[in-house]
């Protein structure tokens, strides 16, 4: 393998490295190939699949004809292995930093590319920071809480890390200074808001970098909106272009080549393409961030470091017993994070999907805990259950149609009033003249539709249908193996039974991984915990759980 081929024989500078990895093999056995691409980035990843299933006979003659020579292989020049994203509670202090610090050295053998969250809760404070001095008068933004608190927190982590002050000092000027910006202006646009909290990770990574650097330890820190993340200019919820993966790499990967040290990106950040304004990705982005550079560099890994061990059961604030789920595979994460699993970013799966790099989640409070490994496959047959998500505050609607239209241009009038309106829908029931379903509630925050806006919508669909509006109801999404939905359904219902629920709306989505239940609020957390409790806690009592059959007499089921 080592000599099967190398690019400088060729006379080419190695531009994108992506990773071949040897499917039966360990994660040892794992080699680059440097791609030297003057064409397109897609075609050199499909022909990279195609690649992956060869041996390295059949590889070489693969590469040479069908490149004329351009693409070829070497595994001498390592650059990356694997980026490691911490979250905002993994670098909440100045000991947590020292904390991952030691981890990121504890793997010698790594040579990893290192995303960081702001602070703590420093994305908050900016926030309420920002909300505070559109009303607070030029004069007292100094005064603002939440900026002196951002301020000392980063002064005494430098303090504490033996970093020098001047690392950090012109940001939390800059910072006052436009705070003091939007006192001036009465106003927070989403733009400013974007680059108000831009602030955060840009100090976490100048702090993070500088003390590696006091080390000994070489490590170098990115600005993302500085090397090639390059987003829609949907400030506050940006979406990553493609342009970012061709970018990125060819920065990153040229940089270590002409002198090596630990990049420390920041998460959550790009750059608009238009506006070229410093944009964000949607609160917890950071998880995006770490899988568009593994994608990027075709890093065989990508691991994203919380303070959890790996995704659970359940959110442990809503049930403590819930448990570790150690495989998972894209679909479902994809699907639990998309119904409001905070541990993971929604679109974040994405990246890592598209170029089947694994995502391993661990706990940088507890590393030796074996976290989630989530890959494109997984053995499905034994999985029942993978986890229980709850999304609250959801409003619904019931849609019944005054017969004005067919069955087939009520449903098509119905969806384009909601296009028209931008509107997210979420879960979807029909018969033939009605129509449940949810709006995504995140839209409705970060769009401020409020009930004027819901009243607008009401408004529109009253001209085709009757229309309900629901509101304070939760989605209840079990993710899992949905070859096994009779068994599911069939458990689920029966607890939901026991405590008196009534389910208002149920979906099964087309990704088959996930079915979904429409409850009222105040029901939401009640259901999650009994849910929890028969499908992962009691396997046995669960058997016995009795029911009544066709003939009313009373059996147990086995
Ligand atoms: N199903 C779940 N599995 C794990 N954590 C969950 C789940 N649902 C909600 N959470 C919450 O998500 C938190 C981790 O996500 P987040 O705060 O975004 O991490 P970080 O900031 O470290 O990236 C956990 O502390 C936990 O409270
Ligand atoms: N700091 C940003 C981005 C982020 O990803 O944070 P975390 O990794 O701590 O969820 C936020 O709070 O949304």
């Amino acid at each position: 393998m080592a000599s099967a081929l190398n690019l400088r024989h060729y006379g080419v500078k190695p531009y994108l490295p992506v990773t071949w990895r040897q499917r039966n093999g360990s994660v040892s056995d794992v080699h680059r190939l440097f791609v030297w691409n003057d064409n397109n980035y897609n075609k050199t990843a499909s022909l990279l699949k195609v690649t992956c299933k060869v041996t390295n006979d059949v590889l070489e003659k693969h590469v040479i004809e069908n490149v004329g020579g351009k693409l070829v292989m070497s595994d001498e020049t390592m650059s990356y292995s694997c980026v490691m994203k911490f979250g905002g509670s993994s670098v909440a202090s100045a000991d947590r930093m020292k904390e991952v610090v030691n981890l990121v050295l504890s793997f010698p053998e790594e040579r990893p590319i290192v995303v960081l969250s702001a602070m703590g809760k420093t994305t908050n404070k900016l926030l309420l920071a920002g909300e505070k001095a559109v009303s607070c008068g030029v004069t007292n933004v100094s005064g603002i809480e939440e900026l002196s608190f951002i301020k000392d927190l980063h002064l005494k982590t430098v303090d504490q890390l033996g970093v020098d002050r001047s690392v950090i000092e012109k940001h939390l000027e800059e910072l006052e200074q436009l705070l003091k910006g939007i006192a001036m202006m009465k106003e927070l646009t989403k733009r400013t808001q974007d680059y108000l909290v831009s602030f955060g990770e840009c100090m976490s990574t100048r702090i993070f970098a500088a003390f590696l650097n006091t080390l000994g330890v070489k490590a170098r820190q990115y600005d993302a909106f500085e090397i090639g993340f390059i987003t829609t200019d949907d400030f506050t919820n940006a979406d990553i272009l493609e342009a970012t993966y061709p970018a990125v790499a060819k920065r990153l990967h040229g940089d270590w080549l002409s002198d090596p040290a630990i990049p420390i990106v920041t998460g959550f950040l790009g750059k608009a393409q238009k506006s070229c304004a410093v944009t964000t990705l949607g609160r917890g982005g950071s998880d995006l961030t770490a899988t568009t550079i593994g994608k990027a560099l075709g890093l065989p890994e990508i691991q994203v470091w919380k303070d959890v061990d790996g995704v659970l059961t359940c959110d442990p604030n809503i049930y403590p017993k819930a448990e570790p789920v150690p495989f998972l595979t894209f679909d479902e994460a994809a699907e639990l994070a998309y119904f409001g699993a905070q541990v993971l970013h929604p679109q974040s799966m994405r990246p890592a999907r598209e170029s089947d790099i694994p995502v391993r989640v661990k706990n940088s409070y507890n590393p030796k805990a074996p976290g989630t490994l989530i890959t494109k496959e997984r053995d499905m047959s034994k999985a029942v259950l993978t986890s229980i998500v709850l999304k609250r505050n959801v409003t619904m609607l019931d849609i019944v149609s005054t017969r004005m239209l067919g069955q087939y241009g009520f449903l098509a009038k119905v969806f384009s009033i909601f296009e028209d309106l931008g509107i997210s829908v979420d879960v979807v029931a029909t018969s033939e003249v009605s129509v449940s379903l949810t709006l995504d509630p995140s839209k409705l925050w970060s769009r401020e539709l409020i009930q004027q806006e819901l009243d607008h919508v009401a408004e529109e669909l009253e001209k085709i249908a009757v229309v309900n509006l629901l509101q304070n109801r939760s989605i209840i999404s079990l993710i899992g193996n949905v070859q096994k939905s009779s068994l599911i359904l069939e458990k689920a219902f029966r607890v939901l039974r026991k405590l008196g629920v009534t389910v208002q709306m149920i979906s099964q989505g087309a990704s088959k991984v996930n079915i979904s239940l429409v409850v009222n609020d105040s029901e939401a957390e009640q259901c999650v915990r009994a849910l929890h409790e028969a499908f992962f806690e009691n396997e046995f009592s669960e058997l016995q759980m009795e029911y009544t059959n066709g003939n009313g007499s009373v059996d147990k089921l086995s």
